[in-house]
């Protein structure tokens, strides 16, 4: 029987005897190891003053429960963008489809960048918004979702627009392609969904590529990104043929036909030649359910069988959780799968009520416990701003509201200012257009124009003193000098002002000594499109120096320092005097912070007017570092004592005092020069794998991984960055070009005894006479 979309509800429930298909003894194997795989302990939390608590009201339950903020996630290519444009237009978003490099080109409607239209790649994250009649199969009823979608930049240069979406979406979709798999950047994009805690759905896209297997890829997600997880669907034909999927939860069969796929077909029927795939398949999702849910788990135990409801229960209940991941089938590019899985989206993604999301209490002491934040209307507003732009109509700032309702014209307070702000223009953003709107409730997105903030501020209405932690933001790894062509023009410095501001891993600074502008970042495609943006945005054509590997120096142990700085050149004198020590600091993982300051001065012997100056002071000593004269990490400085004289102290005498103690004792805490790391992924057809690993090898690469499937293979690597200039060009030389790789920061590593020698003496060199 085929069933058109409008459903004739046959479904019922306790259909298949578990006896015939489920041949295991779950309870047994339950593993607290896996269902604990993505569960972070869980911290202390405080209740909120009274008078900022609110409860959820029945409207606040109604308007939450068909509300899902998601984000589309993935190594590069995976085909984030098509799908995107597919969900878009599936839910009458958009009209047309545009494919990414499309003969049309006009290109996804969420790459909206002409760079990115021409690259063919995204740069920037894109947020829009649909409604969707996501389709229950078990109750065979449709209800209407609103969902905000993100699309993430898949190129490890952009991270930063990725850890940003998902610093502020409930749920994720992650892409695999059906052939790749888990490549490179799938794991950098799995630890940041760990980092903050979002559960997610995959999808195996690019079902109708030659070779694809998606069980292959199945047993990738959870040997490589240790997730159970299991997949919800099985494919109906392979590769050219692929023409749908049957659901193991509800048993039906799903065709997509018509133009572009719009017409989803179910069926009650499933192909004969797939009964016995579709069986063990749904017996292996109840077996991976049963060891991460305790309900199924208790179900399977007593012998019972579970119904199609307990199944989608437990699937919801344990990506929810955190602990499980249930995978969909497609091929975005066909049109196929791409409904079942955004119907997936809403029946097992959570909700905003169904994530718990903390703030500090800033008028609580440093260390307290967080505030659990309610997503209610009526509670006191709390709204993360996390993403900045730069637009016609002055700065567009993109905010996820937490609890409480924003409103146009409406007071906010920054958190971290404590500047009052008014909102002058509230909009819902759709790629690059907006839509006016008069308010914003809790568990939305939205931007505003007109509002000067930083990336990561916390904007409240005033009443409460909450502020959430901001995102964790990677050190550049690449620099270069960068000076405009002909004369300085203001355009210059506005353009690096600008993009300084939006991207938190873009920096710029000038070398004191050469007096050249260095700008760092993630890659060179980070850094080369920043100086193709200035081209053209800014009409500033810029000459660029040859990127430079950003190294870093850092301590290797406690120094003490005594110190006094004193001048007496005729008229006021300069007088202070810092006691303290140095030592080596781990970086925080949730902010990526790894240099801090910390006054334990008492009983006034440095006025506390003057502590900000001894800080600032050491915050420019760790400028350059006198090895190589790359900044300093990973180092804290505690200031004990000191002494001031009441005519002769100013702030200057201790900043300059606090530099002369750091430049003084600098070399007794054994510093070392760090290089960045680089996780370095090489697909290639198998006939190559010795020249690659040769070639690797002479890069002085540690291979930590290879894998071989049909006739390709795949080999990952953790090579030294400073080694990696020009390797694209010798991997296509010794591929005959049929190779491809990537490459992402893992993390920095003192270099080799031999290599600090040389950097020191070459930085030496660059010094002028005095001071070396
Ligand atoms: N065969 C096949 N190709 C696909 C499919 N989906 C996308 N592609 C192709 O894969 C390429 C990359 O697709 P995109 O949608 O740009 O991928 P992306 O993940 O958004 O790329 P970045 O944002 O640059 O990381 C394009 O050439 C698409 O046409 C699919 O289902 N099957």
């Amino acid at each position: 029987m085929i069933l058109s979309r409008s459903w004739a509800p046959t479904c019922s429930t306790r259909s298949f005897p578990v006896s015939n298909w489920l041949k295991i003894s779950p309870c047994s194997r339950r593993t607290a190891a896996t269902a604990a795989a993505l569960k972070p302990a869980p911290e202390p939390v405080y209740e909120a003053p009274s008078h900022v608590r609110r409860k959820l009201t029945e409207q606040d339950h109604k308007r939450l429960t068909f509300q899902r903020n998601i984000g589309v996630s993935a190594h590069i290519d995976s085909g984030k963008t098509t799908l995107t444009e597919r969900i878009l237009y599936y839910t009458g978003r958009i009209r047309e489809i545009h494919e990414v490099r499309g003969r049309d080109s006009v290109g996804a409607k969420m790459d909206s960048m002409d760079l990115e239209r021409e690259k063919g790649i995204t740069i920037q994250s894109a947020a829009t918004f649909a409604d969707w009649e996501a389709t229950d199969l078990g109750k065979g009823t449709k209800q209407k979702y609103a969902i905000n979608i993100i699309d993430t930049p898949g190129h490890v240069d952009f991270t930063i627009e990725v850890e940003r979406a998902l610093r502020v979406l409930d749920g994720a979709i992650l892409v695999l392609c059906a052939v790749a798999g888990v490549q490179s950047q799938t794991t950098t994009v799995d630890r940041q969904m760990r980092r903050y805690n979002v559960p997610r759905i995959s999808f195996i896209n690019k079902m109708d590529r030659p070779g694809a297997n998606p069980w292959r890829i199945v047993n990738q997600i959870r040997s490589k990104l240790r997730i159970p997880a299991a997949a919800v669907q099985i494919p109906i034909g392979v590769e050219d043929e692929f023409k749908g999927v049957v659901d193991l939860v509800h048993w039906k069969a799903i065709y997509n036909q018509g133009v572009k796929g719009n017409e989803v077909i179910v069926s009650d029927e499933i192909p004969k030649d797939l009964l016995e795939l579709a069986q063990s398949k749904r017996s292996e999702l109840i077996e991976q359910l049963a060891e991460v849910d305790e309900t199924l788990g208790e179900i399977v135990l007593m012998d019972e069988t579970p119904t199609n409801v307990d199944i989608a229960d437990a699937i919801r209940r344990s990506t929810i959780g955190l602990k499980f991941s249930p995978v969909f089938l497609g091929s975005a590019i066909k049109n196929t799968g791409v409904q079942p899985m955004l119907d997936g989206v809403c029946n097992y993604l959570p909700n905003p009520a169904e994530r718990e999301v903390q703030a500090h209490d800033t008028s609580q002491p440093a260390g307290a416990p967080q505030v659990v934040l309610t997503p209610a209307a009526d509670a006191p507003l709390v709204g993360l701003a996390f993403k900045l732009e730069e637009g016609r109509f002055g700065q567009l700032t993109y905010m996820r509201v937490y609890q409480g309702t924003l409103k146009k014209a409406m007071q906010l307070y920054n958190a971290r200012t404590g500047k009052k702000v008014k909102v002058p223009r509230l909009v819902r953003m759709h790629s690059n257009e907006t839509e006016d709107v008069e308010s914003i409730g809790p568990g939305e997105i939205c931007a505003m124009f007109g509002v000067e903030c930083s990336s990561g501020d916390t904007f409240t209405d005033g009443s409460s003193n909450f502020s959430m932690t901001s995102m964790f933001v990677p050190e550049p790894v690449i620099s270069l000098s960068i000076k405009p062509k002909g004369l300085e023009t203001p355009n210059f410095s506005r353009a690096l002002n600008r993009f300084q501001k939006e991207d938190p891993t873009f920096k710029v600074h000038i070398d004191h000594e050469s007096k050249e502008t260095i700008i760092s970042g993630m890659g060179e495609l980070h850094l080369e499109i920043y100086v193709e943006r200035m081209r053209r945005e800014y009409n500033t054509d810029c000459i660029t120096g040859k990127p430079q590997v950003a190294f870093r120096e850092t301590i290797t142990q406690r120094a003490e320092f005594t110190y006094t700085h004193k001048k007496q050149t005729g008229g006021a004198g300069q007088y202070a005097k810092v006691i303290g020590y140095i030592e080596p600091m781990e970086v925080d993982p949730e902010t990526g912070k790894d240099v801090g300051f910390e006054s334990v001065v008492m009983g006034g012997n440095i006025p506390s007017n003057y502590i900000p100056a001894v800080e600032k002071g050491f915050y420019e000593a760790l400028e350059k570092g006198t090895l190589s004269g790359n900044p300093i990490t990973g180092c804290r400085l505690v200031l004990k004592d000191g002494a001031f004289h009441a005519v002769d102290s100013s702030e200057l005498a201790f900043r300059l005092a606090t530099i002369g103690a750091f430049r003084e004792i600098y070399r007794n805490s054994k510093p070392v020069i760090l290089e960045p790391i680089m996780n370095v992924e090489v697909v290639a057809p198998c006939e190559f794998q010795s020249q690659v690993i040769g070639g690797l090898n002479t890069r002085r690469g540690t291979i930590v991984d290879s894998e071989v499937r049909d006739d390709e293979f795949t080999a990952s690597a953790e090579v030294a960055l400073n080694d990696m200039f020009g390797y694209s060009n010798q991997l296509r030389g010794s591929t005959q070009g049929k190779g491809e790789f990537s490459m992402e920061y893992k993390h920095h590593m003192p270099v080799l005894p031999n290599v600090q020698k040389e950097l020191e003496e070459e930085y030496r060199k660059t010094l002028p006479a005095a001071k070396k």
